[in-house]
């Protein structure tokens, strides 16, 4: 019998559908992996915003982990919305335990998630360096620009990316998404190599779920074994379409759309530099 790739997503439910474990999930879905979860909060959230926040406890969490990986044993592990310092450690320790994140087997892909995009608090203020300690353990981090300047206090992208490196992750993704001009440009580094990953910039204002969108499908990438500048490529190819298919439903934004994706993880199809170079993205030195 085949067995389908796992992937697992340690983040909070978005109500609404539109981003948070149920972008992941549809995301996964997409990349045709088998998609678990770890529920860290549930927020009452819809297209307008975010009206409250109910923590999960921490043990339910880390115990929520133990089960996924003790049985189904995911090959990638994403992280979203955390909410709270208790919660990160917990999160923090079970990944060690488990072998996810560096010095373990399971890459882990960190969504640092501070807001949504209304501005709404998705993690409380007193767990920033928590979320800070916790990037030690990240094959890869990516914040947007906003969480780039809370996070290391700047919102130039290869001083971020810097920054985020300096905090011991192996490789930074900073996104360009909350940027002006024609074009959405994320910088990739590992502090040897970067990449500039270049799309067109779509007219819309339906993006809610898209970091959760390309996080999820670089962490289906690497399940079913990328290398990580591999998934990254697809995955910015594939938010771009997700972008690019967006929706309205509700009164404001709406969410990325989930179209199949080219490549399923799993299926490899290495793109590399060669072939991530057509797709837009530049290799180099950091600039
Ligand atoms: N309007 C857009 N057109 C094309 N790509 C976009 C657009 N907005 C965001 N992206 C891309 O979606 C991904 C998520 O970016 P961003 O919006 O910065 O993150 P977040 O959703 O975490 O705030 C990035 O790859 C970014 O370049
Ligand atoms: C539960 C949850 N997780 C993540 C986001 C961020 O998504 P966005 O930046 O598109 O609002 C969110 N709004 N809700």
């Amino acid at each position: 019998m085949n067995r389908p790739t796992v992937a697992m997503t340690v983040a909070g439910s978005d109500s609404g559908g539109g981003a948070g474990l149920q972008a992941d999930l549809h995301t996964f879905a997409a990349f045709g992996v088998h998609g678990t979860t770890a529920v860290t909060a549930v927020t009452v959230q819809n297209t307008v915003g975010v009206t409250g926040v109910h923590e999960i406890p921490p043990q339910i969490v880390a115990d929520q982990i133990a089960s996924v990986v003790g049985d189904l044993r995911p090959t990638a592990v994403k992280t979203g919305m955390l909410a709270s310092a208790p919660i990160i450690e917990a999160i923090a320790t079970a990944f060690r335990e488990h072998g996810i994140g560096r010095g373990g087997t399971i890459p882990l892909v960190v969504d640092p998630v501070c807001a949504s995009m209304h501005g709404d608090p998705l993690l409380r203020a007193d767990a920033l360096a928590a979320l800070r300690d916790l990037f030690a353990l990240a094959t890869v981090v990516t914040p947007n620009l906003d969480e780039a300047a809370l996070l290391v206090g700047t919102r130039d992208q290869p001083d971020a990316a810097r920054a985020l490196l300096a905090l011991g992750a192996e490789h930074a993704l900073v996104k360009g998404g909350h940027g002006t001009g024609p074009r959405s440009r994320d910088l990739l580094t590992d502090g040897v190599t970067s990449w500039w990953l270049d799309a067109e910039r779509i007219e819309t204002g339906n993006t809610h779920g898209s970091g959760d969108t390309l996080a999820a499908a670089i962490a289906a990438r690497l399940a079913g074994g990328d290398t990580l500048p591999d998934a990254v490529a697809v995955a910015k190819r594939y938010v771009t379409r997700a972008v690019a298919t967006s929706y309205s439903v509700g009164a404001g934004h709406g969410p990325v759309g989930h179209p199949t994706a080219d490549d399923p993880a799993g299926h490899p199809s290495p793109v590399a530099a060669a072939e991530s170079t057509s797709a837009g993205a530049v290799a180099g030195a950091p600039s």
